[in-house]
């Protein structure tokens, strides 16, 4: 059967491979709209504006544009093919600060560019090389997803029901999703999940996306306010959490969207296991704790006006808009990678892979 994973890819190369094809996800649920962007600018644009976004998918954005970058640039010699390569790179990497999964996949391009470079390879060459590596990184990215699906899918019950924050679905990624990848994976199944998503106020990824994408996918989804994530919990409706992540320290500590840590302070309270999915391309073990994460911040407009006709604040109120949250690593049950199940504690041992 064919379902939306097939159906819908949110960043993915022209055939051609001259312009970056994104599903901008600032018009859902309304309007089903790609844009083409071909130039460094217009993917950190599209990034900035959330266009593109989720961990993964901004990683895959960010690999492609400094490929194009790179093909686009009227360089005459590979020594300036790696200047302008880099200043693309520094500038893409300006973006959002929290998601570490840009850094990885701009440092990656790095790698490759410099490994090409350095066995002598022509300008064209490198481009190719370059062109290669940002295909494979949004490749893997969906085996990864898979893999992440079916770790996560031994850990849930046929019929359960689940609560998810954000959005960590098909089009934040590859494909599949993080968070989401076993609810689709188990709907293959049969297993007639009952999915509860937090709204995720203020940028309404829950309602907007998650919510979309679900019920696209014909998934038993039911739509609440953040708020309301205590009462469904103590209604018995949850028996598992699952979220996606931006950025886990090496000890466990995890950033993701604004009111994450609080959902985790509800299942431990109410003791509903809570599941973090993370690829391995969102562990930093540079970082050491939570505390040394970069929390993003954006505008106040967001707060008090975005979503409605007239201001929903006074005028010129003072406002504070975190883009992520840290849930302590001791609220967190399990994270699932692609390469299994980790207790946070276990964490280290991915370290050397
Ligand atoms: C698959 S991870 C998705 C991750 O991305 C979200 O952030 P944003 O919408 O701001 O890009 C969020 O924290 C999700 O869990």
């Amino acid at each position: 059967m064919t379902q939306i994973v097939d159906l819908i890819q949110s960043v993915r190369l022209s055939e051609d491979g001259e312009r970056l094809i994104i599903l901008d996800q600032t018009l859902l649920p309304v309007k089903k709209v790609y844009n083409e962007l071909q130039t460094p600018q217009e993917v950190w644009d599209a990034i900035v504006q959330l266009k593109v976004r989720g961990a993964p998918a901004i990683g895959i954005a960010a690999a492609y544009g400094v490929y194009l970058g790179a093909k686009h640039s009227d360089a005459n010699t590979t020594a300036e093919l790696l200047s302008a390569f880099l200043d693309s790179k520094t500038y893409l990497a300006s973006s959002r600060p929290t998601a570490v999964n840009l850094f990885w996949a701009l440092d990656r391009m790095e790698g490759r560019f410099k490994e090409i470079i350095g066995a002598g390879a022509s300008i064209e060459e490198i481009i190719d090389a370059l062109k290669d590596e940002a295909e494979s990184i949004r490749l893997e990215d969906e085996h990864i997803c898979e893999a992440i699906g079916e770790h996560a899918l031994t850990l849930l019950e046929p019929g359960s029901g689940i609560l998810t924050h954000c959005n960590a679905g098909t089009i934040a990624t590859a494909k599949y999703g993080t968070a989401l990848a076993p609810i689709y994976l188990g709907q293959q199944k049969g297993y007639q999940f009952k999915v509860y998503a937090d709204e995720t106020r203020p940028l309404l990824q829950g309602a907007r996306l998650t919510a979309w994408e679900l019920s696209e996918a014909n998934i038993d989804v039911t739509l609440i306010c953040d708020n309301m994530a205590s009462i469904v919990m103590s209604e018995g409706k949850i028996q598992s959490v699952l979220v996606g992540c931006d950025r886990v320290a090496a000890n466990g500590d995890t950033a993701n969207k604004i009111g994450t840590s609080g959902v985790a302070i509800l299942s431990a309270h109410y003791g509903i296991p809570f599941y973090v999915c993370a690829p391995l391309s969102t562990i930093d073990f540079e970082t050491k704790n939570g505390k040394d994460i970069i929390i993003e911040e954006r505008s106040a407009e967001e707060i008090t006006s975005k979503w409605y006709t007239e201001p929903m604040a006074p005028k010129g109120v003072k406002t504070y808009n975190p883009a992520f949250d840290v849930t302590d690593h001791t609220l967190i049950t399990a994270i699932i990678t692609e390469k299994g199940i980790y207790k946070p504690s276990d964490l280290h041992q991915l370290n050397k892979q």
